[in-house]
């Protein structure tokens, strides 16, 4: 069985490196014009009528690959997107694969082109879909979640071919449109190409960001997320506050109550049962959140809040990455808009959703979530009509850093930024982490660029332009890291 000589991992570029990283840093406003092209497109997963934006988006990435030798494939995804229930239909994923030497191990690349809604109006300081750059920082909708990250490894794989220098491994890449929404069809165009990860060895993910504004990071798991829909309709449209108000049960009387007895003001999710398959803290998991780097004041000021609801960093890191947490989004129906409209609404969709951990149970979570809101709406005695519907159903995902690609992400780490990286877990889903592990049985990794301040799904996301550089210098590394890792001049074997 192989394993690692660490004593061999170095922290000084090597020869190619230097040649490598020195054409990265000369095309770096290539590579951002690359990235104002692609932030210019709103290619918005949520919003139905924007669809078409992310099969534009999807074209764009497949020429990018194509002009890299690439052999690229659109695959049509069969299913219709179910939560809209109308006739619309899913955009392309992008499978595309860059060398077959069968000496060479091959590394597939997943990244998604679909962005979350932005509006200038929502409190941006620039136009979102127009990248700006500011002290360094690159101001966009999809800047960091998820088009940089995804063009960063585009580019590292480009110096190799553009200073003609042999890819030291076999590449793929997936390359998805409708992450944001939970990756719907996903699962069905991996069971269908099974074929395509066949001989794939690694699977990289870069969708995430780290726990500090400067420390690099690797993520070993993600929580999954179950987010439902909540409807109540009260008469068959929208009426006059001053002619109905005071007759009628208003919808939104029993979806406030309803949104309130979901979690309380600790945090605390009151759906009962919920707790009861949240796999226990082990002394060993405790051990690994020690050594990790984290800034109570710099989080807090990231984000502009004057405290947490916890006051230490275990108690953070553990409810952040292995507890389950409830939000609640938005209510579709309501008014929103400035001013005040005196109307009740007919109609009032409440949307929440719980990040999973393991060992929950999706099925089992979505039966407690709906008993519980027909338990807490019976007692209303309300004539109201009440539908509770699950959106989407994600798996947590947990990886085994001790996998050979964990080492080479490492080593890269080390060599571009001068140390380790920080090993965390992460807060937010990415629903393919799973469905890899699940059905393709391949190591998955996240292998994230972005700082802790880059604002995903918030106003003014941005990237640092040091991390998008540094983030395809350090892809760069990381592929020349495995396959030196491969080659065997870095393995031991025990007798
Ligand atoms: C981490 C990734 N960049 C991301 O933002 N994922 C979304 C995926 C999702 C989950 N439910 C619906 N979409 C997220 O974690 O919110
Ligand atoms: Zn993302
Ligand atoms: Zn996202």
């Amino acid at each position: 069985m192989p394993l690692l000589d660490v004593s061999k991992s170095s922290s000084h570029p090597s020869d190619d490196e230097q040649k490598i990283f020195q054409y990265i840093d000369h095309h770096q406003d290539t590579f951002v014009q690359s990235l104002s092209e692609w932030v210019a497109v709103e290619s918005d997963s949520i919003q139905p009528h924007l669809r078409g934006n992310i099969t534009e988006m999807v074209k764009i990435a497949a020429n990018s690959l194509q002009a890299l030798g690439a052999t690229v494939e659109l695959k049509n995804v069969s299913s219709q997107d179910e939560p809209y229930g109308q006739n619309l239909s899913l955009p392309p994923v992008i499978l595309a694969e860059l060398g077959k030497d069968t000496a060479k191990p091959t590394v597939c690349f997943y990244g998604h082109l679909d962005v979350m809604p932005a509006k200038k109006e929502d409190g941006w300081k620039t136009d979102p879909y127009t990248l700006t750059e500011m002290d360094g920082k690159l101001y966009g909708r999809g800047a960091t979640d998820n088009k940089g990250p995804v063009l960063a490894w585009i580019n590292a794989v480009g110096t190799f071919i553009a200073l003609n220098m042999t890819l030291p491994v076999n590449v793929k890449f997936l390359l998805e449109g409708m992450e944001e929404a939970g990756s719907h069809g996903l699962e069905d165009l991996l069971k269908e190409n099974e074929g395509f990860f066949s001989d794939v060895m690694y699977i990289v993910i870069s969708d995430n960001i780290w726990l500090s504004n400067k420390k690099p990071a690797l993520t070993y798991g993600t929580r999954g997320n179950a987010a439902f829909f909540v409807e109540v309709e009260c008469c068959k449209k929208d009426l006059h506050s001053g002619s109905f108000g005071g007759i009628i049960h208003e919808a939104m009387f029993d979806l406030v109550a309803l949104l309130d007895s979901l979690v309380d003001s600790s945090g605390r999710i009151l759906i009962p049962g919920i707790y009861d398959d949240v796999a226990n803290v082990t002394n060993e998991e405790m051990k690994l959140y020690a050594p990790i780097d984290f800034n109570f004041e710099e989080h807090k000021a990231n984000i502009g809040v004057k405290e947490f609801l916890y006051k230490t960093k275990e108690d953070i890191l553990l409810n952040l990455w292995r507890n389950p947490s409830l939000s609640i989004h938005g209510i579709e129906g309501a008014f929103s808009e400035p001013g005040i409209k005196t109307v009740i609404p007919s109609k009032v969709i409440g949307k929440f959703s719980i990040r999973q951990v393991p060992n929950m149970n999706l099925p089992t979570v979505e039966s407690q979530v709906k008993e519980h809101l027909k338990r807490v709406f019976s007692k209303r005695n309300s004539p109201n009509k009440l539908t509770v519907s699950m959106q989407v159903a994600a798996k947590p995902w947990i990886a085994n850093i001790k996998n050979l690609q964990y080492e080479a992400a490492r080593r890269a780490i080390k060599t571009v930024f001068q140390q380790d990286p920080d090993m965390i877990r992460d807060g937010s889903t990415i629903p393919v982490a799973r469905m890899f592990e699940d059905i393709t049985k391949k190591s998955v990794m996240m292998f994230p660029i972005g700082a802790a301040d880059d604002g995903e799904h918030s106003q003014n996301e941005k990237i640092n332009r040091l991390n998008y550089i540094n983030g395809a210098k350090v892809f760069a590394s990381f592929l020349l890291e495995i396959s030196k890792l491969h080659s065997g001049s870095n393995l031991m074997t025990t007798s």
